[in-house]
């Protein structure tokens, strides 16, 4: 893309770079004509979207590579490398090779099954037999190893019936008096067991749970923000305001080796890969058909085998291939259809820009006609063309092009390719900017860095590990009603994903009339207000007229704060940066509207106030209280240096190196960091949670706690005492406490408890599995109690 960027002449840069929303099918047209005549663009865009030059075709020689790989690491023992190339095999192997009694692909499910069984995955090795056997019913391996898959799992009836099938499939006599032997053995076993189980085989689904929004909104006209969303009732905390399908997804180019490409959610050892190319995996069949459509089920081959078989059985058969997907409703929304082919475009561009191709295709598929004239209007979205950058209008306008014929390439549907529809592609990629949703997933991170879910329990051996909450991005969407909810860096709404379904809720109480703001990332406490600003004007190209960049609140003053040198005075002392943004907010109140309602404004900068607006000595580096001077620069010597030590003590933390030395040294730049900094500054937060974690390597857990416990109080004053951040804090701290038997570990876990409740509602304990083991250690605390 760079050599197209070099190659187009400074005049027409320039008039891209200047242009405005009117004149984009005149510089549209301006660089189509330009890139019509240079020989360098249609060769990138045969590369890019020819199937000959494709680099994501299917290839039987890699598949066989693969697979030859795959049993070598078997026949050693490596169980994770085989799965892992026979995973690699089944993504290249064309469905076409082989027959209906020896296909590639069954083959490659039958052995990646082996694999999984002996890696204990029971369940994922029945999914991969009832593939193959989808792929070939006559398969009589596929039903052998299923009958194992069924045993192992206490489901003796159906293995049983896999058995029976085998015995009729199996060509060989000797192999027939193998299985005949196999079954005598099952059926004693089966009557010896007194139960029997039955469990029954599930795909992976993604599962939410059916709650409705109960309240109404309505879409108003603000100020300074557009439309926005407003309460037509009060509404409690807690309450699901909003659910919605996305217009469009996209899984993020980190996450494409460990999430499903339709569901995002994690992918399961029997990842299933798609049958025309080898970019998505899936985590199911039913993933896989809905992002590609009918074209991407498998039928079974029509034959006769099962009717030859004593009907019970011959109907078991047919019921187990044509379990789960074959009568599943399939959307008319397929994501991934167009893109397949083997064409590597939707791997090589960014996401944003294959997010917008997959917005068009949906488009396309819908549209009566082969035009893309009026899309824009009908998308709805609001865009924000004018305050980009001009890099990013040339970047944008070279993208529409190149999306434009890339998509011709692939729909099959034919559209004209000119300055109209060349600008209402811009317009989309300036619509992605504003709308775009990043989809996240929580995570929990133990204090040894290993990662998990939190629906792993810890044992009691993990006794001495924190549970730490980490948000993992894994794609981006447009939820098109969603996306009428404005930004507040105090928001009263929070967005979550289950599957790709998203959720909002209300987390504090609104009043009727109250708008619904939603974060789209920046967050009173996590920012001072300057930063905040910054970043939304870079990634939405907005300036924030929100209530927490408009107003004073003691986070924005102390967050980034130096301590006054007076050491008994809790005045901030700040510098240039902070202290204009700061005075911008301070001109429009008056002591009364907002200090004396305000114990910890008044804390922190009682003087500005009682001056009632005035410039406080007119500079930064005063004490906002008393009005001492401050010497920044020494300050910002000594802090330096302490955060070098902490950042040795995070190093040996990582490395697991961890001493008491480096210990010792960290406190003692703590003790520097408390002299230097306002007691409410975020990097002292920061340092007390490195060394309670330290502590708790370390197994020094009342200190871990201690630790803990100041970082959780400078957090309650930087955010709510309520806010999410805070519960995350408490999952740490409670966690050591449980380790400690400290019993005041109920106190932390109901507060998670009652905040989890207020951002997921009823959905906490799928969002967050992890809140069901902490409540049972309540439970073992009053059972203790009451003894
Ligand atoms: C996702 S849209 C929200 C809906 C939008 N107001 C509309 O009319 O369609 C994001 C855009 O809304 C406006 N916006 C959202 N929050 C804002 C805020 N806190 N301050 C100013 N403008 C805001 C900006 O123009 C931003 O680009």
């Amino acid at each position: 893309m760079e050599s197209l960027k070099a190659a187009i002449p400074e005049s027409v840069k320039r008039a891209i770079g200047d242009s405005n929303v009117e004149d984009l099918q005149s510089t549209c047209t301006f660089l189509h004509r330009f890139f019509l005549h240079f020989d360098p663009f249609h060769q990138i865009i045969a590369q890019l979207a020819d199937p000959k030059y494709g680099l994501c075709g299917k290839s039987k020689e890699d598949a066989l590579k693969s697979k030859q790989l795959g049993n070598e690491c078997f026949s050693n023992a490596d169980y994770a490398k085989a799965l892992d190339c026979y995973t690699q095999a089944l993504r290249k192997a064309p469905l076409d090779v082989g027959d209906m009694k020896s296909n590639l692909v069954a083959t490659l499910y039958i052995n990646r099954a082996t694999v999984l069984h002996r890696m204990s995955l029971l369940v994922e090795c029945l999914r991969d037999c009832t593939h193959a056997l989808q792929i070939c019913p006559s398969y009589a391996k596929a039903w052998y190893r299923r009958s194992k898959a069924n045993a192992s799992l206490g489901n003796y009836r159906n293995a049983i019936c896999d058995l029976n099938v085998a015995k009729i499939l199996e060509p060989s006599m000797g192999g027939k008096r193998q299985i005949e032997g196999e079954l005598k053995i099952l059926l004693d076993q089966c009557k010896s067991t007194s139960a029997m189980v039955q469990i029954q085989h599930k795909e992976n689904s993604c599962n939410t749970v059916g709650e409705m929004p109960q309240v109404k909104l309505q879409c108003i006209s603000i100020p300074d923000k557009g439309r926005g969303m407003v309460s037509s009732c009060v509404i409690s905390p807690g309450s699901l305001v909003h659910s919605e399908e996305p217009y469009a997804m996209i899984i993020l180019k980190q996450c494409r080796q460990t999430h499903c490409h339709y569901c995002l959610n994690d992918l399961p050892a029997d990842r299933v890969p798609c049958l025309s190319c080898s970019i998505p995996l899936y985590c199911s069949h039913q993933c896989q058909i809905r992002a590609g459509g009918q074209m991407f089920r498998m039928y079974p081959e029509k034959d006769d085998t099962f009717k030859k078989m004593p009907s019970d059985l011959g109907e078991y058969a047919s019921e187990v291939i044509q379990s789960n997907d074959s009568e599943q409703e399939i959307e008319d929304i397929t994501e991934h259809k167009h893109e397949c082919r083997g064409v590597h475009w939707p791997v090589v561009l960014p996401s944003e820009i294959v997010l917008a191709g997959r917005i068009l295709a949906r488009f396309l598929l819908n549209s009566t006609s082969d035009s893309i004239i009026n899309f824009v209007e009908r998308l709805e979205l609001s865009h924000c063309y004018k305050h980009m950058s001009s890099e990013s209008k040339l970047d944008s306008h070279i993208y529409a092009i190149v999306l434009l014929y890339c998509l011709q390439h692939s729909c099959g549907t034919m559209f004209s390719i000119d300055g109209v529809s060349i600008s209402q592609v811009v317009i989309i990629i300036s619509q992605i900017k504003v709308n775009c949703m990043t989809i996240v997933r929580l995570k929990s991170i133990d204090a040894h860095g290993l990662s998990g879910h939190f629906g792993q329990f810890p044992l009691k051996s993990d006794a001495h590990s924190t549970s730490n909450v980490e948000q993992v991005r894994v794609g981006k969407a447009i939820y098109k009603a969603a996306s009428l909810f404005n930004h507040s860096c105090r928001p009263n709404a929070h967005a979550y994903f289950l599957s790709r379904t998203l959720y909002l809720r209300i987390t504090h109480g609104v009043a009727a009339g109250c708008q619904l703001e939603l974060s789209y990332g920046p967050q009173v406490g996590l920012w001072d207000c300057k930063d905040r600003l910054n970043f939304l004007k870079d990634e939405y190209a907005f300036h924030c007229q929100c209530i927490g960049c408009s107003e004073v609140n003691v986070s924005d003053i102390v967050l980034n704060a130096f301590h006054c040198v007076n050491p008994n005075c809790s005045g901030a002392v700040l510098e240039s940066r902070v202290h204009d943004c700061e005075q911008q907010k301070i001109k429009h109140f008056t002591i009364t509207d907002l200090v004396e309602k305000n114990d910890d404004i008044c804390e922190v900068s009682l003087n500005v106030f009682k001056q009632n607006g005035a410039h406080i000595h007119g500079q930064p580096g005063y004490c906002l209280k008393c009005g001492s001077y401050c010497d920044l620069e020494s300050s910002h010597a000594a802090v330096s240096e302490a955060l070098i030590c902490i950042k040795r003590l995070q190093d040996a933390k990582s490395s697991k190196e961890i001493s008491r030395i480096t210990i010792s040294d960290a406190l003692i730049s703590l003790q520097s960091l408390r002299l230097n900094l306002h007691a409410y500054n975020k990097l002292i937060a920061e340092a007390e949670d490195s060394i309670a974690q330290a502590f708790c390597l370390v197994r020094e857990l009342q200190l871990s706690v201690d630790h803990c416990k100041a970082s959780i109080q400078i957090l309650e004053k930087l955010y709510d005492t309520d806010d999410i951040v805070i519960a995350y804090e408490l999952v740490k701290l409670s966690s050591i406490q449980l380790s400690l038997d400290d019993s005041t570990a109920m106190e932390s876990i109901n507060r998670i408890d009652d905040i989890f409740s207020r951002y997921y509602g009823r959905h906490a304990d799928l969002v967050f599995p992890y809140l069901q083991y902490l409540r049972g250690e309540i439970e073992k605390f009053s059972v203790k109690a009451i003894q």
